[in-house]
């Protein structure tokens, strides 16, 4: 028997297992994995060293990691729902415990997790919420995972939508950020490579700084701030199509999203 099998061994999934594997938390040997129609299983276990299984069915471990999308839930727990497990960690995002239970009737506990995709280099932050509080070998084994993806809070179920929209999809806002300041570098003149070194570092030094300094991030953007300055200028545009109220209105809607999955 394994210690965890990955149910979905896409994007996510993999990220946790690296995370995982190259933190030394697990040993390959001790993690399975299996997909769908596509290769992604067979990609993961030749990259990471697990072990691939082709049948759901067949999956045989002590925790198992629900990672496939919220849309394929009902597939999976068709194969899997009846088994008795001893442990149902669940990213899937909107999906609640309690749909879970209906799911996995057999599953001893569960518990429902927002990881974000920085869990790739260990760099992430993970909220979780158990359905009842959990024995203490579990609660080892959820931190087994989540400590070796990140940071980690433990906070109420009807948290976690709001979780999903600011950390769990966070990565996507950056990343799109930095792609925007990309494709204006470019316009300003500099190759591709140039633009996108200037902005990768330009944006990881100010994530370290503001992790850092004490001073708050409206305090950090003043001290860029010159009187009259270029700073200024561009913050003006910022103001003018009115950044904060997009970036909440966005939030928003992923918060709204999560909420319908969980209708799914
Ligand atoms: N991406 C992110 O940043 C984050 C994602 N999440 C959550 O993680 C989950 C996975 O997302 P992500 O990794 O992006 O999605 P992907 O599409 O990359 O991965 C989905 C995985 O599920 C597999 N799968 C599909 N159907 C089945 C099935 N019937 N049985 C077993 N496996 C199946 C797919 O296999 P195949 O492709 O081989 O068919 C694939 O490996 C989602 O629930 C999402 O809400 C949470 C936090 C962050
Ligand atoms: O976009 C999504 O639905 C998932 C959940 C959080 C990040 N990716």
């Amino acid at each position: 028997m394994k210690k965890f099998a990955f149910v979905g061994a896409g994007k996510m999934a993999s990220a946790i297992v690296s995370g995982m594997i190259k933190s030394g938390a697990v040993r390959p040997w001790d993690v399975e994995c299996v997909s769908g129609a596509d290769s992604t299983g067979a990609d993961l276990a030749r990259n990471t060293g697990i072990s691939h299984t082709a049948k759901i069915e067949n999956i045989n471990a002590e925790t198992v990691v629900l990672a496939c999308k919220p849309q394929q839930l009902a597939e999976v727990a068709q194969s899997i729902g009846q088994k008795r497990m001893d442990l149902v960690i669940s990213i899937l995002a909107g999906t609640t415990i309690s749909k879970l239970r209906e799911r996995f009737p057999n599953a001893g506990k569960i518990v429902r997790v927002m990881p974000n995709m920085a869990a790739l280099i260990s760099k992430g932050i993970s909220c979780f919420a158990p359905e009842t509080e959990l024995e203490p070998d579990q609660e080892k084994t959820v931190e087994t995972v989540l400590k070796a993806i990140g940071k980690v809070i433990k906070c109420p179920e009807a948290q976690l939508d709001a979780v999903t929209a600011l950390s769990g999809s966070g990565p996507g806002y950056v990343f799109e950020f930095a792609a925007a300041l990309i494709e204006a570098g470019k316009e300003l003149g500099f190759d591709n490579e140039t633009a996108k070194e200037l902005s990768i570092q330009t944006i990881l030094g100010s994530a370290m700084l503001l992790e850092k300094d004490e001073r708050s991030p409206e305090e950090l953007r003043d001290a860029v701030c010159s009187p009259g300055g270029t700073t200024l200028a561009a913050l003006e545009v910022f103001k003018a199509s009115n950044f904060r109220k997009t970036v909440k209105d966005a939030l928003f809607a992923a918060e709204k999203r999560s909420k319908e999955l969980s209708r799914l």
